[in-house]
């Protein structure tokens, strides 16, 4: 029986849009998600009397494409979920910077967020401010799969702050497209990949961005990085304002779309190959890390390299390996998994969901 009814309102139905879509739709609950509108660019469904739209996990893909209702704009479902006679839940499964950057219009109508969505954590600080100066008429926000997907990291350190523990030094592999591209290409045996093929591969399997160049230019990595400095107190002005390594070859920085740049890849695959032979012969592999000193209060991000024998350098296809040293954890928590995905991802927004609905 259930004993509560929320709204919910999906932007974005791409790798991890589709799959929360089909999560929620077959989740059994005792509380009720009525989905109210479903967003993508160009397109959307929605229901102007808040009822929930007739869709099941097999009908909302072509629900969707026989929409004759265009795209909502970012106001228009602003106004149209402040009107909504029920707790409203918007979810940001895009990518989108402008939408990240509405959030806190969102929030202060007493619209609660949940997403993957790492633009309106990560980029200028006075926006992290204002989505979490909390008054108590405002929605709730929740982005558990902005760092590591779906493995319980944000949440947990955001907990364990609260009951007053002190971060003193995160560091890991926070990248799912990062993690697997290295795990193939350096590895302890020696191997003939190339590093341009394995990004192909990386991309088909959903773990890239939308353009794999902000996997390979370091930015999500300084983003995720930046959310978790945030969260345990060092007030990172940017994911620009520490050192960020990028792994874009110098010539094609300016090369403007993702297929031409992945096209012309392949002509530079001589360096990382160097560097990893390199390694080799100190018998070590190459790893893309993250790390964040709270004494120190240093972030950075870029290539390391690890003995044979150190548990990244066995590391295994999109994983996530996150260890976090806090005054009351002395032996770092670990915290290993798939960090990328789609459907480890979509289940961290769902979980996000569920939290927000039994608080509202
Ligand atoms: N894939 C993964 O493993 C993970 C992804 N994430 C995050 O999840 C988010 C989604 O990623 P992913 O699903 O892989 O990316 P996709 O590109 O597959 O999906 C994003 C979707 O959002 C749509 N979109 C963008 N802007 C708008 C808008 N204003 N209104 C409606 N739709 C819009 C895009 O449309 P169009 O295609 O037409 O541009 C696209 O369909 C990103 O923020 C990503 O960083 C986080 C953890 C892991
Ligand atoms: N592109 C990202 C997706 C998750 O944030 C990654 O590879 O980790
Ligand atoms: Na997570």
């Amino acid at each position: 029986m259930s004993f509560k009814t929320v709204n919910v309102a999906i932007v974005g139905t791409g790798v991890v849009g589709a799959a929360f879509l089909d999560q929620i739709l077959s989740m059994k609950s005792n509380i009720t998600y009525n989905i109210i509108a479903i967003c993508q660019l160009g397109s959307s469904l929605i229901s102007k009397d808040y009822k929930p739209l007739e869709i099941t996990a097999s009908t909302w893909r072509s629900a969707i494409e026989s929409s004759a209702s265009s795209g909502l704009s970012t106001e228009e479902l602003l106004e149209f979920l402040k009107k909504s006679p029920l707790p409203a839940i918007l979810v940001d499964n895009t990518s989108n910077e402008n939408l990240a950057k509405s959030y806190p219009k969102f929030v202060s109508s007493g619209i609660s967020i949940a997403t993957p969505n790492k633009k309106a954590f990560s980029s200028n600080l006075s926006l992290w401010k204002e989505i979490f100066t909390f008054r108590p008429t405002d929605g709730l926000v929740y982005h558990e799969a902005t760092v590591g997907a779906g493995l319980p990291i944000v949440n947990f350190l955001k907990e364990i702050i609260q009951t007053g523990d002190k971060v003193e030094k995160i560091e890991g592999i926070f990248s799912g497209t990062l993690s697997y591209i290295f795990n193939e290409f350096s590895t302890v045996k020696p191997n003939t990949v190339n590093f341009s093929d394995v990004v192909k591969v990386a991309k088909k399997l959903g773990y890239t961005e939308p353009d794999p160049r902000d996997d390979l230019n370091g930015l999500d990595v300084a983003r995720k990085v930046t959310i978790l400095a945030r969260i345990a107190g060092l007030e990172v002005e940017s994911p620009s304002s520490f050192p960020v390594q990028s792994l874009i070859p110098k010539p094609l920085e300016t090369v403007s779309t993702s297929a031409e740049f992945l096209e012309k890849l392949p002509e530079y695959d001589f360096e990382l190959k160097k560097l990893k032979e390199e390694a080799a012969l100190e018998n070590k592999v190459l790893r893309f890390i993250g790390q964040v000193d709270i004494p120190s209060k240093t972030v950075s991000v870029g290539i390391a390299k690890y003995d044979f024998s150190h548990p990244f350098a066995s590391l295994k296809g999109s994983d996530n390996v996150i260890s976090i040293k806090t005054k009351r954890y002395t032996n770092p928590v670990v915290i290993q998994g798939a960090g990328a995905g789609s459907e480890v991802t979509a289940a961290g927004v769902l979980s996000d969901v569920i939290k927000i609905a039994e608080r509202v």
